[in-house]
C-alpha cells in the first residue's frame, strides 16, 4: 500500500479511482465492511481503491486536549489495510484550511479530473466544515460526474442496534471489556512498543517479564493482569501480563510487562507487539513476596486455559 499526502499527489495517479471515506480509527468490522466494498469495486473495474483520511483528528487542531485516544496505531493501521488489499491510503494533514473546507469544496478537491468510478462511504458519514455534507448531499453533488456513492448500511454491535463504532470500542478497552472490543474490531487489541529494562526482580519472582512502556496516543486498559500474546522476530507467544504501578513494591512507575510463557532470551531495545485477550483480575498490593508469587502462579494458570480456548 503505498502512502499519499496532498490532493496533489493524489491527482498524480491517473488509474479508475474508488475511494474509502472516513477516519477508520480501529479498521473495526463496520470499516472493513467499508474497506471491503471499495477493494472489490475497484478490481472489478480494473482501478485502484484509495483510503481517503486524515494524519489527525480535527480537535488537534480545536482542543488538543480533548483529541481521543486511539484505538489503532497508525503502522498497524498500516499492516491491516495492507491485508485487506488496499491500493493506497491518503492522509491529510490537518490543517485550519482543511477544517474550514465546506463539503462541496471538500468534493471538488476530490472529484475533479481525479477519474473517480465511486466513493464508497458508511451510512452515518458527515463530511466538510461543521460536518454539514452527508450520504445524500454527496450523491447529489456527485451525480453529474458519474460517480457513484455506495452507501453501506451500518454494522451493528451483536445483539444491539448500537453500531460498531471507535467510540464504542475505546470505551470496552477503558472499562476492560476486551472480549467485546476484539470482537468488534474482529482482532485482538494490541499495541506496539520497545522492551525496555525493568527492574530485573521478575526473573528473582520466578516470573521474568518484558517490559514496555504504554504508547501516549493509545486507549489502555485498565490497570490489572490479562492474558496476552506477544509477537516477538514475528513469532507470536503466549503469556500472562500486568498493567501498573507494581504497588507491592517502592518508587515505580506506569507500565505493561508481560511474562512470556516458554521464552528465555534478552530483548531489550527489541520492537514487539503485545495483544490483550482478556482481563483476569486487578492490580493489588501485596504484603509480602511469596503472596505476589503464589498469585501469579494462579494467574498463569488462568491465562493458560483463556489462551487455549481463545
Ligand atoms: C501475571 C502478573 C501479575 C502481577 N500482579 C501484580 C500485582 O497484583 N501487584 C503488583 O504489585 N505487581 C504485580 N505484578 C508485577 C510484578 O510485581 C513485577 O512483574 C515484578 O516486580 C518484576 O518487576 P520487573 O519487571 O521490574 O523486574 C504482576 C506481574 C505479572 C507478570
Ligand atoms: N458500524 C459501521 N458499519 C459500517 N460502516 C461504518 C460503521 N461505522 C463507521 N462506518 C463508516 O466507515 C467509515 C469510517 O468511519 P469513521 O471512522 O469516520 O467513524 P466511526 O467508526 O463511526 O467512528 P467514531 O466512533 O469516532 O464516530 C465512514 O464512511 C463511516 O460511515
Amino acid at each position: 500500500m503505498k502512502q499519499l499526502h496532498s490532493f496533489d499527489e493524489l491527482r498524480q495517479i491517473k488509474d479508475t479511482k474508488v475511494y474509502a471515506l472516513g477516519t477508520f480509527d480501529g479498521i473495526h468490522r463496520g470499516h472493513q465492511r467499508v474497506i471491503h466494498k471499495a477493494v472489490e469495486e475497484a478490481i472489478s473495474v480494473d482501478g485502484v481503491s484509495i483510503i481517503i483520511t486524515f494524519e489527525h483528528h480535527p480537535l488537534t487542531i480545536l482542543h488538543p486536549e480533548r483529541v481521543p485516544k486511539r484505538v489503532i496505531q497508525e503502522e498497524i493501521m498500516d499492516t491491516v489495510l495492507e491485508e485487506l488489499k488496499v491500493d493506497y491510503i491518503l492522509r491529510l494533514p490537518m490543517t485550519e484550511a482543511l477544517l474550514k473546507m465546506t463539503a462541496d469544496e471538500f468534493l471538488h478537491e476530490l472529484c475533479n479530473d481525479m477519474n473517480v468510478e465511486a466513493i464508497v462511504i458508511g451510512e452515518n458519514f458527515t463530511f466538510g466544515a461543521k460536518a454539514l455534507g452527508n450520504p445524500e448531499y454527496m450523491k447529489q453533488v456527485v451525480a453529474d460526474k458519474n460517480i457513484r456513492v455506495l452507501v453501506q448500511p451500518l454494522l451493528p454491535c451483536d445483539g444491539s442496534s448500537t453500531p460498531i463504532s471507535s467510540t464504542e470500542i475505546r470505551k470496552a478497552i477503558h472499562e476492560g471489556h476486551l472480549e467485546d472490543a476484539n470482537h468488534w474490531l474482529g482482532r485482538p487489541f494490541q499495541f506496539k512498543g520497545t522492551v525496555i529494562k525493568g527492574d530485573q526482580r521478575g526473573r528473582t519472582l520466578g516470573f521474568p517479564t518484558l517490559n514496555l512502556l504504554l504508547p501516549n496516543e493509545m486507549a489502555t486498559p485498565p490497570d490489572g493482569v490479562y492474558a496476552n500474546r506477544v509477537c516477538i522476530d514475528g513469532i507470536w507467544y503466549d503469556g500472562v501480563g500486568n498493567i501498573g504501578d507494581n504497588p507491592t513494591f517502592r518508587n515505580q512507575y506506569h507500565r505493561c510487562e508481560v511474562h512470556v510463557f516458554n521464552f528465555d532470551q534478552d530483548i531489550y531495545g527489541k520492537e514487539v507487539i503485545v495483544q490483550f485477550i482478556s482481563y483476569i483480575r486487578g492490580e493489588v498490593k501485596f504484603n509480602n513476596l511469596q503472596d505476589l508469587i503464589d498469585q501469579m502462579k494462579v494467574d498463569e494458570e488462568q491465562a493458560l486455559a483463556i489462551l487455549a480456548n481463545a
